[in-house]
């Protein structure tokens, strides 16, 4: 499988954030998204989702069955700053409800939803509303919404603010297991996630900021 990213380009209100950025990632590869406060990671990793539509360029998915010209953001996985879970539902609920919005990509299937939550060391708890829960164990819980649907792209923004060092170690492992399984990886993170043999993408900002640190 591989994901081919075309020149993109993005504006954010007035001015064009970047443009003519393109990057090309396939099954077991990790591409990580690097540059200050501001210098559009967060734009970009949501343009890849398929969160925000680029003024201009595309990104889309191939492989073995695939129509050409797929839409990447449908084999996406998208963790960003917010776990993107209802604080009444219970666990469960939420975790059930992401397993069948977002469905299986092709090649895979997601684990069931007592298996995803022992894989991130909180079984026993899924009955619990999930405002009831830690910081902590609300970020894990939202971790293991990319276990329960198969989805070969994992993009996470700083996926692991708020978790303590047992827990960023675990999230390690899942994220090489992807890896492993030959799915790929488009990461924002200022903590290492791990990984080894990682390509960096720097990003740089509005144009007219670029002498802004100077
Ligand atoms: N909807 C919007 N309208 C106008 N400007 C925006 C909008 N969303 C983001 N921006 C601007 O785009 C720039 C890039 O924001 P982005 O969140 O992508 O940065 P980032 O590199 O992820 O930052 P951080 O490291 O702080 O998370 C910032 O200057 C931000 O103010």
């Amino acid at each position: 499988m591989r994901l081919l990213a075309e020149n993109l380009s993005v504006r954010r209100g007035d001015d064009l954030l970047f443009s003519n950025v393109s990057f090309a990632l396939t099954g077991g590869e990790a591409l990580v998204v690097t540059g200050r406060n501001g210098s559009g990671k967060s734009t970009l990793l949501r343009t890849v989702a398929g969160l925000i539509r680029p003024e201009s360029g595309n990104v889309t998915i191939s492989g073995d069955g695939i129509e050409s010209g797929r839409r990447a953001g449908e084999a996406c996985h998208y963790l960003g700053h917010r776990n993107a879970m209802k604080q009444e539902l219970t666990v469960r609920e939420n975790l059930s409800f992401w397993q069948v919005w977002l469905g299986n990509f092709k090649g895979g299937a997601g684990m069931d939803l007592e298996e995803a939550a022992e894989a991130v060391g909180l079984s026993g708890i899924t009955h619990l509303p999930f405002g009831y829960l830690s910081a902590g164990q609300q970020r894990r819980f939202a971790m293991a919404k990319l276990l329960v649907a198969h989805r070969p792209v994992w993009i996470l923004d700083e996926p692991t603010a708020a978790l303590d060092v047992a827990a960023d170690r675990l999230f390690a492992t899942l994220v090489t297991r992807h890896l492993e399984r030959g799915g790929m990886v488009i990461a924002a993170t200022h903590q290492p996630l791990g990984l080894s043999d990682t390509r960096t993408l720097e990003m740089k900002g509005f144009a007219y900021e670029e002498d802004f640190t100077a």
